[in-house]
């Protein structure tokens, strides 16, 4: 597979290294209190893809959220390459936000009203980026969404609906893309041909792919596994297979195998 395959060959961009210091979200007060993610520090290479898994719990939505600065941290700081964005104004955040970074939600969060091409080109008109014929045919001819561009996504299933979001996350070609549970409605076929194409998406465009994920067979694709647990990184699992990926899980859990 070859994302240049449509026409004019996708920009390769310097791979660009995805920081976090001293990360840290706590939600509610006093005795209510959760620190979702508490003290993280990461260094995430571009051109790599990498797992996050944990349990239930355990802040990996909350990161990705902060990594992408969807959320504000309640001190530390994420760089994207020499940017940070934790330093930036909401508006500038939102500026930076829609160029260069891509977010693939749990829920999809495409617009109802508003058929698959138009979700898809939704970021570049947002962020007053031009339109990329031959990128979009890329991406469709990819995703297999061709016959979801004309429809709106309650009449897509969950896995095209996640088609859609995940063309929409790669419209901008953006320098991090962040993915939480990206193959967590697709089935086993589906989800193998999306995280090879998130591979060699990262590879080719230098993109940092970090992607939440439940499921070790997923994990297996990524160049690294991050194990999360009370919001902190806990273990690495360099190289993972689903093997290695489950028992990292189980000594996570502190289960001898
Ligand atoms: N908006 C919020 N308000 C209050 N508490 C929250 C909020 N969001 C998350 N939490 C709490 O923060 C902790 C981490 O939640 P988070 O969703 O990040 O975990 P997760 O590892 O992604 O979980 P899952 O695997 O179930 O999706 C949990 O205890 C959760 O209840």
């Amino acid at each position: 597979m070859t994302l240049n395959q449509a026409g004019r060959p996708a920009a390769a961009s310097a791979p660009v290294t995805l920081t976090a210091r001293g990360l840290t979200k706590t939600y509610g007060t006093g005795d209510a209190a959760v620190t979702a993610v508490d003290h993280v520090d990461l260094d995430i290479a571009g051109g790599a893809l990498t797992a996050v898994m944990g349990p239930s719990g355990s802040g990996k939505t909350t990161l990705v959220h902060l990594l992408a600065g969807l959320d504000r941290p309640d001190s530390g700081e994420v760089w994207v390459g020499d940017d940070e964005l934790t330093g930036l104004s909401d508006k500038k955040l939102a500026r930076v936000r829609g160029r260069v970074v891509g977010f693939v939600f749990q829920g999809f969060n495409l617009i109802q009203t508003m058929s698959g091409r138009d979700n898809i080109a939704l970021p570049l008109r947002l962020n007053g980026l031009p339109h990329d014929e031959s990128w979009m045919a890329t991406l469709v001819e990819m995703l297999g969404i061709d016959r979801e561009l004309d429809r709106r996504p309650y009449e897509m299933s969950g896995g095209q609906q996640q088609r859609v979001a995940i063309a929409r996350a790669l419209i901008t070609r953006p320098r991090v893309v962040l993915a939480d549970e990206p193959t967590g409605n697709l089935d086993t076929h589906a989800s193998a041909e999306i995280l090879s194409h998130l591979r060699a998406s990262c590879r080719e465009l230098g993109q940092s792919v970090v992607m939440v994920t439940h499921d070790p067979a997923a994990a297996s694709y990524a160049s690294q596994v991050l194990l999360f647990a009370d919001g902190r990184v806990e273990g690495h699992i360099t190289d993972p297979t689903p093997e290695s990926v489950m028992a990292g899980l189980d000594a996570l859990a502190g289960v001898e195998r």
